[in-house]
Protein backbone atom coordinates (compact mmCIF):
# COMPACT_ATOMS: atom_id res chain seq x y z
CA UNK A 1 0.00 0.00 0.00
CA UNK A 2 1.52 3.41 -1.00
CA UNK A 3 0.89 6.12 1.41
CA UNK A 4 1.87 9.48 -0.59
CA UNK A 5 -0.90 11.59 -0.80
CA UNK A 6 -0.09 14.85 -3.16
CA UNK A 7 -2.15 18.04 -2.72
CA UNK A 8 -1.86 20.58 -5.36
CA UNK A 9 -2.88 24.21 -3.90
CA UNK A 10 -4.41 26.14 -6.30
CA UNK A 11 -3.05 30.03 -6.33
CA UNK A 12 -6.95 31.14 -6.84
CA UNK A 13 -7.08 29.95 -3.33
CA UNK A 14 -3.56 30.58 -2.19
CA UNK A 15 -4.16 34.24 -0.13
CA UNK A 16 -8.01 32.71 1.16
CA UNK A 17 -5.86 29.67 2.95
CA UNK A 18 -5.73 29.40 6.68
CA UNK A 19 -3.62 28.27 9.55
CA UNK A 20 -6.42 25.35 10.16
CA UNK A 21 -5.54 24.12 6.92
CA UNK A 22 -1.80 24.33 6.86
CA UNK A 23 -2.22 22.73 10.11
CA UNK A 24 -4.38 19.72 8.75
CA UNK A 25 -1.21 19.04 6.51
CA UNK A 26 0.83 18.57 9.41
CA UNK A 27 -2.06 16.79 11.00
CA UNK A 28 -2.41 14.16 8.28
CA UNK A 29 1.22 13.81 8.49
CA UNK A 30 1.32 13.06 12.49
CA UNK A 31 -1.29 10.83 12.20
CA UNK A 32 1.02 9.01 9.84
CA UNK A 33 -0.91 6.93 7.18
CA UNK A 34 -0.47 9.71 5.15
CA UNK A 35 3.03 11.38 3.43
CA UNK A 36 1.89 14.42 2.54
CA UNK A 37 3.47 16.06 -0.52
CA UNK A 38 2.76 20.06 -1.96
CA UNK A 39 2.82 20.79 -5.72
CA UNK A 40 2.05 24.31 -5.70
CA UNK A 41 0.34 26.59 -7.97
CA UNK A 42 0.58 30.75 -8.19
CA UNK A 43 -1.33 31.76 -11.45
CA UNK A 44 -2.69 35.03 -10.25
CA UNK A 45 0.21 36.04 -8.29
CA UNK A 46 2.11 36.04 -11.54
CA UNK A 47 -0.39 37.65 -13.78
CA UNK A 48 -0.10 40.61 -10.90
CA UNK A 49 3.93 40.59 -11.02
CA UNK A 50 3.36 40.85 -15.15
CA UNK A 51 0.96 43.50 -14.67
CA UNK A 52 3.11 45.75 -12.36
CA UNK A 53 5.76 45.18 -14.90
CA UNK A 54 3.27 46.13 -17.49
CA UNK A 55 3.88 42.94 -19.64
CA UNK A 56 0.93 41.43 -21.34
CA UNK A 57 -1.09 38.40 -19.78
CA UNK A 58 -1.92 35.92 -22.47
CA UNK A 59 -3.54 32.32 -21.91
CA UNK A 60 -4.37 29.95 -24.03
CA UNK A 61 -6.82 26.70 -23.51
CA UNK A 62 -5.65 27.97 -19.81
CA UNK A 63 -2.65 27.52 -20.12
CA UNK A 64 -0.20 31.02 -19.90
CA UNK A 65 1.89 31.49 -22.88
CA UNK A 66 5.26 32.56 -22.12
CA UNK A 67 8.35 34.60 -23.38
CA UNK A 68 11.40 34.64 -22.25
CA UNK A 69 10.18 37.75 -19.68
CA UNK A 70 7.34 35.71 -18.95
CA UNK A 71 9.65 32.94 -17.85
CA UNK A 72 11.81 35.13 -15.65
CA UNK A 73 8.75 35.93 -13.86
CA UNK A 74 7.10 33.01 -13.22
CA UNK A 75 9.82 31.71 -12.32
CA UNK A 76 10.66 34.82 -9.87
CA UNK A 77 7.29 34.02 -8.45
CA UNK A 78 6.33 30.17 -8.35
CA UNK A 79 10.01 29.39 -7.11
CA UNK A 80 10.37 32.53 -5.10
CA UNK A 81 7.05 34.35 -3.69
CA UNK A 82 4.82 31.88 -3.94
CA UNK A 83 6.94 28.40 -2.92
CA UNK A 84 8.76 30.01 0.01
CA UNK A 85 5.12 31.75 1.48
CA UNK A 86 3.97 28.25 1.58
CA UNK A 87 6.85 26.56 3.27
CA UNK A 88 6.70 29.37 6.13
CA UNK A 89 3.19 29.05 6.19
CA UNK A 90 3.57 24.92 6.69
CA UNK A 91 6.59 25.40 9.52
CA UNK A 92 4.72 28.34 11.28
CA UNK A 93 1.76 25.53 11.88
CA UNK A 94 4.09 23.36 13.19
CA UNK A 95 5.41 21.12 9.80
CA UNK A 96 8.54 20.37 8.89
CA UNK A 97 8.35 22.05 4.80
CA UNK A 98 11.31 22.31 2.67
CA UNK A 99 11.32 24.18 -1.06
CA UNK A 100 11.85 22.40 -4.13
CA UNK A 101 11.48 22.73 -7.65
CA UNK A 102 11.27 20.32 -10.53
CA UNK A 103 15.31 21.40 -11.28
CA UNK A 104 15.83 20.31 -7.34
CA UNK A 105 17.27 17.09 -7.21
CA UNK A 106 16.51 16.25 -10.49
CA UNK A 107 12.82 16.12 -9.38
CA UNK A 108 11.08 16.00 -13.15
CA UNK A 109 12.31 17.09 -16.30
CA UNK A 110 11.13 18.66 -19.41
CA UNK A 111 10.49 19.31 -22.83
CA UNK A 112 8.64 22.27 -24.84
CA UNK A 113 4.95 21.63 -25.53
CA UNK A 114 3.84 20.39 -28.98
CA UNK A 115 1.71 23.47 -29.42
CA UNK A 116 4.63 26.22 -30.10
CA UNK A 117 2.56 29.27 -30.08
CA UNK A 118 3.11 28.98 -25.96
CA UNK A 119 6.69 29.66 -25.74
CA UNK A 120 8.39 28.22 -22.96
CA UNK A 121 5.48 25.89 -21.78
CA UNK A 122 6.81 22.86 -20.99
CA UNK A 123 5.31 19.30 -20.43
CA UNK A 124 7.12 16.91 -18.23
CA UNK A 125 9.27 13.88 -19.74
CA UNK A 126 10.48 12.41 -16.62
CA UNK A 127 10.34 12.39 -12.97
CA UNK A 128 12.67 11.02 -10.31
CA UNK A 129 10.76 10.78 -6.53
CA UNK A 130 14.28 10.24 -4.96
CA UNK A 131 14.47 13.73 -3.13
CA UNK A 132 10.56 13.60 -2.32
CA UNK A 133 10.72 10.04 -0.88
CA UNK A 134 13.97 10.72 0.66
CA UNK A 135 12.71 13.79 2.49
CA UNK A 136 9.32 12.27 3.20
CA UNK A 137 11.21 9.59 5.35
CA UNK A 138 13.13 11.96 7.38
CA UNK A 139 10.04 13.64 8.40
CA UNK A 140 9.99 16.61 5.53
CA UNK A 141 7.05 18.17 4.13
CA UNK A 142 8.01 18.47 0.54
CA UNK A 143 6.98 21.83 -1.23
CA UNK A 144 7.40 21.68 -5.14
CA UNK A 145 6.92 24.52 -7.35
CA UNK A 146 6.09 24.10 -11.15
CA UNK A 147 9.69 25.34 -12.82
CA UNK A 148 11.69 22.84 -14.63
CA UNK A 149 14.51 22.63 -17.33
CA UNK A 150 15.26 20.19 -20.13
CA UNK A 151 19.07 18.58 -20.54
CA UNK A 152 20.24 21.64 -22.03
CA UNK A 153 19.42 23.87 -18.52
CA UNK A 154 16.74 25.57 -20.66
CA UNK A 155 13.99 26.37 -17.87
CA UNK A 156 10.26 25.88 -18.51
CA UNK A 157 7.23 27.09 -16.92
CA UNK A 158 4.87 24.05 -16.03
CA UNK A 159 0.91 23.89 -15.35
CA UNK A 160 1.12 23.27 -11.64
CA UNK A 161 -2.00 20.55 -12.11
CA UNK A 162 0.12 18.31 -15.22
CA UNK A 163 3.23 18.72 -11.83
CA UNK A 164 0.90 17.70 -9.54
CA UNK A 165 -0.35 14.49 -11.74
CA UNK A 166 3.16 13.88 -12.91
CA UNK A 167 4.75 13.28 -9.39
CA UNK A 168 1.11 11.78 -7.97
CA UNK A 169 1.54 9.14 -10.89
CA UNK A 170 5.40 8.39 -9.94
CA UNK A 171 4.31 8.21 -6.22
CA UNK A 172 1.27 5.82 -7.04
CA UNK A 173 -0.26 7.96 -4.72
CA UNK A 174 -3.62 9.73 -4.20
CA UNK A 175 -4.12 13.40 -5.51
CA UNK A 176 -6.08 16.22 -4.06
CA UNK A 177 -6.98 19.32 -6.18
CA UNK A 178 -7.15 22.41 -3.97
CA UNK A 179 -8.85 25.21 -5.57
CA UNK A 180 -11.53 28.15 -4.84
CA UNK A 181 -14.21 25.72 -5.80
CA UNK A 182 -16.36 23.18 -4.41
CA UNK A 183 -15.31 20.62 -7.42
CA UNK A 184 -16.40 20.87 -10.79
CA UNK A 185 -19.41 22.57 -11.03
CA UNK A 186 -22.42 22.33 -13.62
CA UNK A 187 -25.43 24.42 -14.54
CA UNK A 188 -28.78 22.49 -13.08
CA UNK A 189 -32.53 23.86 -13.45
CA UNK A 190 -30.41 27.21 -13.36
CA UNK A 191 -28.29 26.43 -10.40
CA UNK A 192 -24.49 25.69 -10.39
CA UNK A 193 -24.52 22.60 -8.84
CA UNK A 194 -21.42 20.35 -7.66
CA UNK A 195 -20.70 17.16 -9.47
CA UNK A 196 -20.21 14.24 -6.91
CA UNK A 197 -18.38 12.51 -9.50
CA UNK A 198 -17.08 12.40 -13.13
CA UNK A 199 -16.04 10.21 -15.89
CA UNK A 200 -12.96 10.99 -18.11
CA UNK A 201 -15.70 10.76 -20.89
CA UNK A 202 -18.14 13.21 -18.90
CA UNK A 203 -14.90 15.63 -18.33
CA UNK A 204 -14.41 15.34 -22.41
CA UNK A 205 -17.71 16.23 -23.06
CA UNK A 206 -18.01 19.22 -20.83
CA UNK A 207 -14.99 20.71 -21.78
CA UNK A 208 -16.42 20.39 -25.30
CA UNK A 209 -19.56 22.10 -24.34
CA UNK A 210 -17.46 24.73 -22.49
CA UNK A 211 -19.54 23.91 -19.30
CA UNK A 212 -15.59 23.42 -18.24
CA UNK A 213 -13.25 26.30 -19.15
CA UNK A 214 -10.43 28.29 -18.15
CA UNK A 215 -8.36 26.76 -15.42
CA UNK A 216 -10.75 23.94 -14.91
CA UNK A 217 -9.38 22.45 -18.80
CA UNK A 218 -5.91 21.65 -17.05
CA UNK A 219 -6.66 20.52 -13.98
CA UNK A 220 -9.78 18.39 -15.03
CA UNK A 221 -7.36 16.81 -18.21
CA UNK A 222 -4.48 16.10 -15.23
CA UNK A 223 -6.80 14.03 -13.05
CA UNK A 224 -7.63 12.07 -16.21
CA UNK A 225 -4.05 11.66 -17.28
CA UNK A 226 -2.86 11.19 -13.31
CA UNK A 227 -5.71 7.88 -13.73
CA UNK A 228 -4.63 6.67 -16.41
CA UNK A 229 -0.66 6.55 -15.00
CA UNK A 230 -1.77 4.34 -11.92
CA UNK A 231 -2.89 7.16 -9.53
CA UNK A 232 -5.05 5.93 -7.04
CA UNK A 233 -7.81 8.22 -7.11
CA UNK A 234 -8.29 11.66 -7.76
CA UNK A 235 -10.04 14.49 -6.22
CA UNK A 236 -10.88 18.52 -6.65
CA UNK A 237 -12.26 20.16 -3.16
CA UNK A 238 -12.96 23.60 -1.71
CA UNK A 239 -10.04 25.43 -0.14
CA UNK A 240 -11.89 27.20 1.76
CA UNK A 241 -13.09 24.59 3.98
CA UNK A 242 -10.14 23.66 6.30
CA UNK A 243 -11.11 20.37 7.19
CA UNK A 244 -11.80 19.25 3.72
CA UNK A 245 -8.36 17.52 3.61
CA UNK A 246 -8.84 15.30 6.95
CA UNK A 247 -12.16 14.48 6.05
CA UNK A 248 -11.42 13.35 2.67
CA UNK A 249 -8.36 10.95 4.32
CA UNK A 250 -11.08 10.05 6.58
CA UNK A 251 -13.13 8.66 3.72
CA UNK A 252 -15.55 11.50 4.12
CA UNK A 253 -16.86 11.89 0.55
CA UNK A 254 -16.35 15.80 -0.30
CA UNK A 255 -15.78 17.27 -3.75
CA UNK A 256 -15.74 15.75 -7.25
CA UNK A 257 -14.12 12.41 -7.45
CA UNK A 258 -12.86 12.11 -10.87
CA UNK A 259 -12.93 8.09 -12.45
CA UNK A 260 -12.28 6.29 -15.82
CA UNK A 261 -15.34 4.62 -17.32
CA UNK A 262 -13.83 1.87 -18.84
CA UNK A 263 -12.61 1.01 -14.99
CA UNK A 264 -16.40 1.17 -13.66
CA UNK A 265 -17.30 -0.68 -16.62
CA UNK A 266 -14.91 -3.69 -15.23
CA UNK A 267 -15.10 -2.96 -11.69
N1 LIG B 1 -17.20 23.63 -14.63
C1 LIG B 1 -16.42 24.30 -13.76
N2 LIG B 1 -16.50 24.04 -12.44
C2 LIG B 1 -15.75 24.72 -11.55
N3 LIG B 1 -14.86 25.69 -11.88
C3 LIG B 1 -14.74 25.99 -13.19
C4 LIG B 1 -15.51 25.31 -14.19
N4 LIG B 1 -15.17 25.82 -15.41
C5 LIG B 1 -14.27 26.79 -15.17
N5 LIG B 1 -13.98 26.90 -13.86
C6 LIG B 1 -13.04 27.85 -13.28
O1 LIG B 1 -11.85 27.17 -12.92
C7 LIG B 1 -11.30 27.85 -11.79
C8 LIG B 1 -10.27 26.95 -11.13
O2 LIG B 1 -9.14 26.89 -11.97
P1 LIG B 1 -7.86 27.79 -11.61
O3 LIG B 1 -8.27 29.21 -11.44
O4 LIG B 1 -6.77 27.49 -12.55
O5 LIG B 1 -7.59 27.21 -10.18
P2 LIG B 1 -6.28 26.84 -9.39
O6 LIG B 1 -5.53 28.12 -9.21
O7 LIG B 1 -6.86 26.28 -8.15
O8 LIG B 1 -5.52 25.82 -10.19
C9 LIG B 1 -12.51 28.19 -10.97
O9 LIG B 1 -12.27 29.26 -10.09
C10 LIG B 1 -13.56 28.54 -12.03
O10 LIG B 1 -13.53 29.93 -12.28
C1 LIG C 1 2.00 26.96 -18.36
C2 LIG C 1 1.21 27.58 -17.27
O1 LIG C 1 0.08 28.00 -17.46
N1 LIG C 1 1.80 27.64 -16.06
C3 LIG C 1 1.16 28.21 -14.91
C4 LIG C 1 1.97 27.84 -13.69
C5 LIG C 1 1.29 28.22 -12.41
C6 LIG C 1 -0.03 27.48 -12.21
O2 LIG C 1 -0.32 26.46 -12.80
O3 LIG C 1 -0.80 28.09 -11.26
P1 LIG C 1 -2.30 27.70 -10.82
O4 LIG C 1 -2.24 26.34 -10.25
O5 LIG C 1 -2.61 28.74 -9.82
O6 LIG C 1 -3.20 27.78 -12.05
C7 LIG C 1 1.08 29.76 -15.04
O7 LIG C 1 1.99 30.36 -15.58
O8 LIG C 1 0.07 30.33 -14.54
Amino acid sequence: MNRYLVIKCGGSVFDKLTPAFYKSIQAIQAEGEWLPVIVHGGGPAITQMLDKLAIPTVFHHGLRVTTQEVLDVAEMVLSGTMNKQLVSNICASGGKAIGLSGIDGGLFTAKPMALSKLGYVGEITAVDPTVITCLCEQGFIPVISPISMDDKGQHYNINADQVAAAIAASLNGKLCFISDVPGILVEKDGELTRLKQVSDLEIEQLIKMKKISGGMIPKAKAAVDSLKQNVQEVVIVNGMMPECLIDYTKGVEVGTKIFLEEEALHA
